[in-house]
């Protein structure tokens, strides 16, 4: 009954199990429980505050929804895809992770992992661009990621510099899943890849905008662009394009406008800068494929020679950042 009188309403943690059943865990949060500090930025429909958990001191990224501004603006669909994402993407160093949710009458609140370094994208902005080293180090981590999405039946759709964090040991965490595309597991496709996404009857007619959504012009992959259809393979083309940019100081497609940029893309008309380094070219050109289905898969990625050296799975978040340089 106490909490009630704090208002607080239940936050939710939600787990999926070994079986992929999904396990509430009620922990009775609410914004009472935090001591809200400085902003740490502004989204679109959203204020993001630095929060500390009055018991444990823990510091959180507090992000705030306000109600009114998400119905006018019709992403409720949104709101529920980035909670349904990350409560399904609970254990990995590489995901931003989501403690608690909570609300109160006018806002939604999720509290999310802290992440000090800012947007991978302000770090490549001051460095210019990152060597070998850094490359093949922030490719992996965000490389394992992908995976680890993708075997939880969740595509990101938006994967941009932007949307990679870095924590305070300066590791990767991907955020902003409210784009994301959240599989079906329980239709496979028939070779059980299960990568259709699927709208299923009950989805609310948003869901088809939400479905012919599209990503962030640099890194939106052509399929996208011209079949309307978002499939695993398209983080992929957006990884290349990532990798291409920390190299180059640039994304592979930029053009005066968004249709001058789209028109790039499926032309397939990029080039590389002189001293683009050979081992990375052959990568790049092995993802910035037009046919999704010619991309090079997560595994071969792993084996290419721009990774040589790399200890793939958890050993790879237990070492320390390259020094950027
Ligand atoms: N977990 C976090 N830790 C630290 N800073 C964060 C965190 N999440 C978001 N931010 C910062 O807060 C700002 C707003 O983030 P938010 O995800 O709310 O909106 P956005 O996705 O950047 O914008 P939009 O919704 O328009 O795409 C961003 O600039 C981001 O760098
Ligand atoms: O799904 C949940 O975890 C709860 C369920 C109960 C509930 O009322 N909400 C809020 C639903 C909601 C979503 C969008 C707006 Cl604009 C208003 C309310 C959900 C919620 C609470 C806090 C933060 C996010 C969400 Cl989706």
């Amino acid at each position: 009954e106490e909490w009630q009188d704090r208002g607080a309403a239940v936050g939710i943690r939600q787990e999926v199990d070994a079986n992929g059943r999904t396990v509430s865990r009620y922990i009775k949060k609410g914004v009472r429980d935090f001591s809200f500090g400085q902003t740490l930025g502004e989204g679109s429909y959203s204020t993001v505050c630095l929060g500390t958990d009055r018991q444990t001191l823990n510091e959180y990224a507090i992000k705030i929804l306000d109600k009114r501004h998400i119905i006018k603006e019709k992403k409720v669909k949104y709101v529920n895809v980035e909670k349904d994402a990350l409560n399904r993407l609970t254990d990995h160093p590489g995901i931003v992770r989501l403690y608690y949710t909570f609300q109160d009458e006018r806002s939604l609140y999720f509290v999310l992992d802290y992440c000090k370094g800012g947007e991978l994208l302000g770090v490549l902005k001051r460095m210019v661009t990152f060597d070998e080293e850094c490359t093949q180090f922030y490719g992996a981590q965000i490389l394992d990621t992908i995976d680890y999405m993708h075997k939880r039946g969740i595509i990101h759709r938006d994967l941009k510099p932007e949307n990679i964090l870095l924590d305070s040991q300066m590791h990767t965490k991907i955020t902003d899943f409210g784009t994301a595309k959240i599989l079906d597991t329980s239709k496979k496709g028939e070779d059980g890849s299960g990568d259709i996404p699927s709208l299923d009857s009950t989805d609310p007619p948003e869901q088809e905008r939400a479905g012919s959504f599209v990503g962030t012009a640099e890194y939106v992959s052509p399929e996208l662009l011209t079949d309307k259809n978002a499939c695993k393979a398209s983080d992929l083309w957006a990884f290349g394009c990532i990798i291409f940019q920390l190299l180059a100081g640039r994304p592979p497609f930029k053009a005066a406008n968004e249709y001058l940029t789209f028109q790039k893309i499926v032309a397939l008309e990029y080039e590389f800068p002189t001293g683009f380094p050979a081992v990375a070219r052959d990568l790049v050109e092995r993802l910035l494929v037009l046919d999704p289905a010619r991309r090079l898969p997560i595994e071969h990625i792993k084996n290419h020679q721009f990774f040589d050296g790399i200890t793939w799975g958890r050993g790879l978040w237990k070492q320390k950042a390259p020094r950027l340089k």
